[in-house]
């Protein structure tokens, strides 16, 4: 039998909002958390350290709220918390599975969940921990993009995995354009040119300036999380150096 090794030993999931709702528009969908579980069980099975960022658009997005007259700021925040919301739902679907997890917030909620604190989190992270880190980066006008890749680069993580509706970066936006073509590899910088826009610049800077490889692929097909994890080629690989 030939003996499969994950290629890579830590990783930073960044599952959306949008993700938790399954096919409904807005809140939590208890069967896509179950299986969401599952696969992540399945990665902590094989030794693979996994911190967890969630976005929170399935609640509230400040964006939104401002274009509906609400303060910019006041907005962000309810859409931080939003996150802690989905956090706190993705850690009771893990303990459901046995799988023990932390939830860090970048905003200190004592009582609900522990504060952000990195070397706390690398030591859970070593010890077989799944931590979520909620509230984004803790502050207003940024995205839980931008958090995952701040969170991931901090944990030394292998790898920044963008799970999400589409099964790639394309040359524009595929729910948009049918036409549009899938890039198995790009470099931030051709991100950055083209103005492929399936993750904030703030995000993709970020990653290029700390050389942090960035997957994004499609969390609703079967099997391409383990599938990815063991370096099959699935969705699309962002990295430095031209291939
Ligand atoms: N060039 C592109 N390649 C892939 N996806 C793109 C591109 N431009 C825009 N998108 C969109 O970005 C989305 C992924 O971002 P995500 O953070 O998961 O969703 P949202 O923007 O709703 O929070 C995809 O659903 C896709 O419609
Ligand atoms: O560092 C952060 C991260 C998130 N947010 C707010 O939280 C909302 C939810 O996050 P995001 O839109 O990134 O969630 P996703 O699209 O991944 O579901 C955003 O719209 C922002 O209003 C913020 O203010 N600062």
């Amino acid at each position: 039998m030939v003996e499969r090794r994950p290629a890579y030993q830590r990783i930073l999931l960044k599952l959306s909002g949008e993700a938790l709702a399954g096919d409904a528009d807005m809140g939590i969908d208890p069967k896509v958390l179950s299986r969401m579980a599952l696969e992540i069980g399945q990665l902590v099975g094989i030794g693979v350290e996994v911190g967890i960022v969630l976005g929170g658009g399935n609640l509230f997005r400040g964006a939104a709220l401002q274009a509906a007259g609400l303060d910019r700021v006041a907005g962000d925040h309810m859409g931080m918390l939003a996150t802690v919301m989905n956090g706190l739902a993705m850690r009771d679907a893990l303990e459901r599975n046995n799988i023990k997890t932390r939830v860090m917030s970048a905003i200190p909620m004592s009582g609900v969940v522990d504060h952000y604190d990195r070397r706390a989190a690398t030591r859970a992270l070593q010890s077989g921990d799944v931590c979520i880190f909620v509230a984004g980066t803790g502050n207003p006008f940024f995205t839980t993009d931008t958090a995952a890749c701040l969170r991931g680069i901090e944990i030394n993580a292998n790898v920044v995995i963008k799970a999400t509706k589409v099964d790639g970066v394309y040359n524009a936006d595929p729910m948009k354009d049918p036409t549009a073509v899938k890039y198995d590899y790009l470099t931030f910088d051709e991100v950055l040119e083209k103005k492929l826009g399936v993750m904030d610049l703030t995000a993709i800077c970020l990653c290029r300036d700390q050389n942090m490889p960035l997957r994004v692929f499609d969390m609703n097909k079967q099997g391409a999380l383990l599938n990815l994890i063991f370096g099959h080629t699935e969705g699309t690989l962002i990295g430095k150096q031209p291939r």
